[in-house]
């Protein structure tokens, strides 16, 4: 029964990643289309002090965006930013620290930016880790649960009053989230998000990346229904050659090497697919997608199941503290 319940998520986990490595092997990166100057723009990227949310924090300041980025490793954040504003013409990086595993410092982080006054016209919930063994957060949920989806959720909720403040029709907020092929693997246990029964490092994070889509769905169809100036997406990126995977078994990263060389793609590619969605013209007053290799593409059957994606929300709240809507 043990063996079934971290053998098979396992097994599913792998199967997508074969899937989107056949896809890979056939179709090149979506090309960006040409993108609006964003001057005096204000953008958060969580995660982007490395890999994908470097890539797109960079691309956004080339755009003259204003962009922070949040993440919890201060000397990668600073050579990071050292990195962007060597060349940023118009726009500017900043980095501010954040550790989405814990909710006192998602905290700390919206009071110090509000405490900026500064607008904020698009948030990348980016941040993410992958295959951590069985480990708790100081709030006490699972690593994966907090970091990828539960922080961001929280962090979302605390700066949406400013993003629909920063809207207007014609010229929407956006919020962004990053999820991953691995959701169409994700299953979602409300009785045991924190998978105390039974531990599976990769159901952990198939089940973050699931919860995410959930999220985005309910997210825009509340802001839909009150008419507020921001849309929510999710993305998926592909695979990608990032520090994602370091935390592979010894004998699947030195499989995963060669692969990864010829199949995966570059940070740079895989965050062609968070700026489309943060500043393509043609996404202007359009949320609740799925967005893959530039195309809307259907996720998972579960994702859409309207009831829990309500149930998820309201025990997200219970768990980070907010009052349900
Ligand atoms: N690489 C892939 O193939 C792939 C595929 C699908 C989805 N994704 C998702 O893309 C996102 C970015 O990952 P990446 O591939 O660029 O990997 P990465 O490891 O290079 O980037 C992860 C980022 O998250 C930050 N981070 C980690 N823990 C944090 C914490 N506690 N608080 C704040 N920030 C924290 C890291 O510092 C880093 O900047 C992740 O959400 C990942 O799940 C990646």
């Amino acid at each position: 029964m043990w063996l079934l319940a971290v053998l098979l998520p396992l097994i599913r986990l792998y199967l997508c990643g074969l899937k989107v490595l056949v896809y890979q092997l056939f179709h090149r990166s979506f090309p960006l289309p040409v993108l609006p100057k964003l001057n005096g723009r204000v953008a958060i990227v969580t995660g982007g002090t490395r890999g994908m949310g470097f890539e797109t924090a960079r691309h956004l300041s080339s755009l003259g965006m204003h962009v922070i980025i949040a993440g919890n490793q201060r000397e990668e954040g600073s050579v990071a930013v050292r990195k962007i504003n060597e060349v940023a013409n118009e726009g500017k990086a900043e980095f501010v620290f954040l550790d989405l595993t814990s909710l006192k410092s998602v905290h700390t982080f919206v009071q110090m930016f509000r405490d900026r006054g500064l607008p904020l016209h698009v948030l990348i919930n980016n941040a993410g880790t992958m295959l951590v063994p069985e480990r708790t957060t100081e709030d006490g949920f699972e690593f994966h649960f907090c970091l990828n989806y539960l922080g961001h959720f929280l962090l979302t909720n605390l700066l949406l009053d400013l993003l629909k403040k920063s809207g207007q029709p014609g010229r929407c907020s956006r919020i962004i989230n990053m999820s991953s092929a691995t959701h169409y693997a994700g299953v979602l246990d409300l009785e045991d998000l924190n998978m105390r029964i039974c531990y599976s490092s990769h159901a952990a994070y198939s089940q973050s990346k699931l919860a995410l889509v959930l999220f985005t769905y309910f997210l825009q169809e509340q802001l839909a229904a009150s008419g507020s100036p921001v849309t929510v997406n999710a993305v998926d990126p592909g695979m990608v050659d990032t520090a994602l995977y370091d935390n592979l078994w010894t004998l699947a990263k030195m499989l995963k090497q060669p692969v990864a060389k010829v199949l995966f793609r570059s940070p740079a590619e895989g965050a062609s697919i968070l700026i489309y969605a943060a500043a393509a013209t043609e996404l202007e007053g359009v949320g609740g997608c799925y967005l893959y290799n530039g195309l809307k593409t259907q996720s998972s059957d579960l994702s859409y199941d309207a009831e829990l994606q309500a149930k998820l929300w309201k025990k997200s709240c219970e768990l980070v503290g907010l009052q349900k809507t």
